[in-house]
């Protein structure tokens, strides 16, 4: 029995919506994961996030275990205690971070091992160490899997070797995490772009048994395209009754046409990111607010919105706060994006519930993509 319900109310064509049912609150799928790196979604409060209408948070393990360590975060009473987030969390396993932040790492069969980018101190990250971290010490509701997620492109040799190197980790991962009745463990998918090896791996993971299923390896480079090709039959080689999560993406246009293909949750950086440098993301597409034709213009990002960022500020406003490097550009435009995000993947749910996805990912490509 799956420790956290998932319950698909409708589907239409490949797309679905539901809701995975956990402790700590339910989560509508299609999902957003606003991204709180270092115990903060950045430059947000936890009740702005979940203004928005997010039902649940990514934390990152490599950041938390370096700084201010997983041991005190623990001491502190976890994570949700710690950053008074009371919903869900999903926790990364720190590989992928490791491979792309720390600039000494090793990889064996045993463990990551690599230098910390804050103080160089030395750091061994096993399946079983991340576990811990992320189960036992900050207390996720999620947890995910050592995993390796090879560069982008890879040969098809180098991208098995990786692939099978995380099966075994998945293993490990697993026989560490045991039987939890408040958490659960997901396994994630690898292969690169070789449909092949993304068969074996799916497999792999069936054998072993997972509460819900990531696909990685993705979002690394190969572009939207590319992606799309990979999603196209990704997502079908993984339990059609258990929540499918795509790591790192992505922008608009990338979550609706993953959503057409079979995806539920997602994260990525890009809403708050490219809000801190200026960017804000819209129904028609993305617009630097640092352009000058913003000037005096007094019309707000989106009068529709129930977000005070979104309806209540005027661009000629937010582009000042740019302009003079003020701190609450950061805020409003981070408290926007992620709002939209939030309501782009509300309006997806909606769409799928009453059988019109198709037109929806129709308008919605026209409208954003139309330029
Ligand atoms: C979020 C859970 O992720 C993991 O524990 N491992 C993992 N993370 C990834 C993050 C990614 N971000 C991007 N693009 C921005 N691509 C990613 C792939 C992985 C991955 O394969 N494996």
């Amino acid at each position: 029995m799956a420790a956290f319900p998932f319950e698909i109310e409708a589907t239409d064509g490949k797309a679905r919506t539901g809701v995975l049912k956990t402790p700590r609150g339910d989560i509508r799928t299609p999902a957003f994961m606003p991204v709180g790196t270092a115990a903060t979604v950045k430059a947000m409060t936890v009740d702005q996030v979940k203004d928005t209408g997010a039902d649940i948070i990514l934390g990152n393990t490599y950041h938390l275990m370096l700084r201010p360590s997983a041991e005190r975060v623990k001491r502190l009473g976890g994570l949700h205690k710690f950053m008074r987030w009371d919903k869900p969390i999903l926790t990364d396993s720190g590989g992928f971070q490791v491979m792309s932040l720390s600039g000494i790492s090793k990889l064996t069969e045993e463990a990551v091992t690599f230098s910390s980018h804050v103080d160089g101190s030395k750091h061994v990250l096993t399946p079983e160490r991340s576990i811990e971290i992320q189960a036992d010490l900050l207390g996720s509701d999620i947890v995910m899997q050592l995993d390796e997620c090879v560069a982008w492109p890879a040969e098809e040799a180098r991208a098995r070797k990786g692939m099978e190197l995380s099966a075994r980790w998945a293993k490990r991962s697993k026989d560490a995490f045991g039987t939890r009745d408040t958490q659960v463990l997901f396994g994630i998918q690898q292969g690169s772009t070789f449909e092949n090896l993304r068969r074996e791996s799916s497999e792999r993971l069936r054998e072993i048994g997972f509460d819900g299923y990531a696909i990685g390896g993705l979002a690394v480079g190969e572009g939207h395209q590319a992606m799309c090709e990979v999603l196209d039959y990704a997502p079908g080689f993984l339990p059609e009754d258990r929540p499918r999560y795509l790591m790192g993406v992505g922008k608009p246009i990338d979550l609706v046409e993953a959503v057409a293909r079979g995806v539920d949750m997602f994260d990525c950086v890009l809403p708050t990111r490219s809000g801190r440098h200026g960017q804000a993301w819209t129904w028609d597409g993305p617009i630097n607010l640092k352009n000058a034709k913003y000037a005096e213009d007094e019309t707000p990002l989106d009068p529709d919105s129930d977000c005070p960022a979104s309806r209540d500020y005027s661009k000629a406003y937010l582009r000042h706060l740019f302009k003079a490097e003020e701190i609450l550009g950061q805020v409003l435009l981070s408290w926007h994006n992620i709002a939209f995000f939030q309501a782009l993947t509300a309006a997806m749910r909606a769409a799928i519930a009453e059988g019109r996805f198709e037109q929806f990912r129709r308008d919605f490509a026209a409208r954003h993509l139309g330029g």
